[in-house]
């Protein structure tokens, strides 16, 4: 990126969501042994031309210091000088910007997402059918049913990130890697957390449920 498309206040006002988010989320649990990972978009969008805030790499996301976010360019790379390392999982935070153009990307790692990943994996989706909190992904059709997007979770990001475009579905805004976690996002803040909550509501449900029919 030979230009900066965002100003100081935008970076400024991008790392301030992304504390306020990562500390709510860290409050329930959800980044174990320094899992997960947090960005929020910069600047305008246009699919071959964004950047957003993310968090640095290895951190313990229930903590915070100077250190913990950086800007990074729609091919993932530090659009300032730095000695932080963006997320190792960058690449898919650029994925979903590029196909969806939203405005924040979450991902944790939880149990329930895990455990639904596995159970679903052959199928390659989580059914998920008839539960009224459908409704948080802005889908209103009486007795909804959807399918959560199940990616292999390879050692190797960039092989994981070129299976998003082929499998992420415009109308369900997350994916989950097997036995790893789920990313989910939305146009802004607020959203993206709607989203992450319902799916952690609804994986929770999908267990359960499975468990009360052996
Ligand atoms: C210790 S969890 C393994 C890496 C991972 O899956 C993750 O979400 C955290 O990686 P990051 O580089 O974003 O800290
Ligand atoms: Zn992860």
């Amino acid at each position: 990126m030979n230009e900066t498309i965002y100003t100081l206040e935008q970076r400024q006002d991008a790392f301030a969501r992304l504390k306020d988010i990562k500390t709510e989320l860290a409050a329930r649990g959800w980044f174990p042994a320094t899992s997960g990972n947090l960005s929020v978009r910069v600047g305008d969008f246009a699919p071959d031309r964004f950047a957003f805030a993310i968090t640095s790499s290895g951190k313990d996301k229930s903590k915070h210091s100077p250190e913990d976010y950086l800007i990074v360019d729609g091919q993932g790379r530090p659009t300032e000088p730095t000695k932080l390392k963006p997320s190792a999982e960058t690449l898919i935070h650029c994925e979903i910007y590029r196909l969806t153009g939203c405005g924040a990307v979450f991902h944790v790692h939880t149990v329930f997402n895990n455990i639904v990943s596995e159970l679903y994996a052959d199928r390659g989706s989580v059914p998920i059918e008839r539960v009224e909190l459908i409704k948080a992904f802005n889908i209103w059709d009486e007795d909804a049913s959807i399918e959560v997007p199940v990616l292999p979770n390879y050692a190797d990001i960039p092989k994981i990130a070129a299976l998003v475009e082929g499998r992420l579905n415009p109308a369900v805004p997350g994916i989950v890697l097997r036995n790893h976690g789920i990313y989910a996002w939305g146009a802004n803040v607020f959203e993206a957390k709607r989203h992450l909550e319902a799916f952690e509501f609804l994986f929770e449900y999908v267990y359960r449920w499975k468990m009360i029919q052996k």
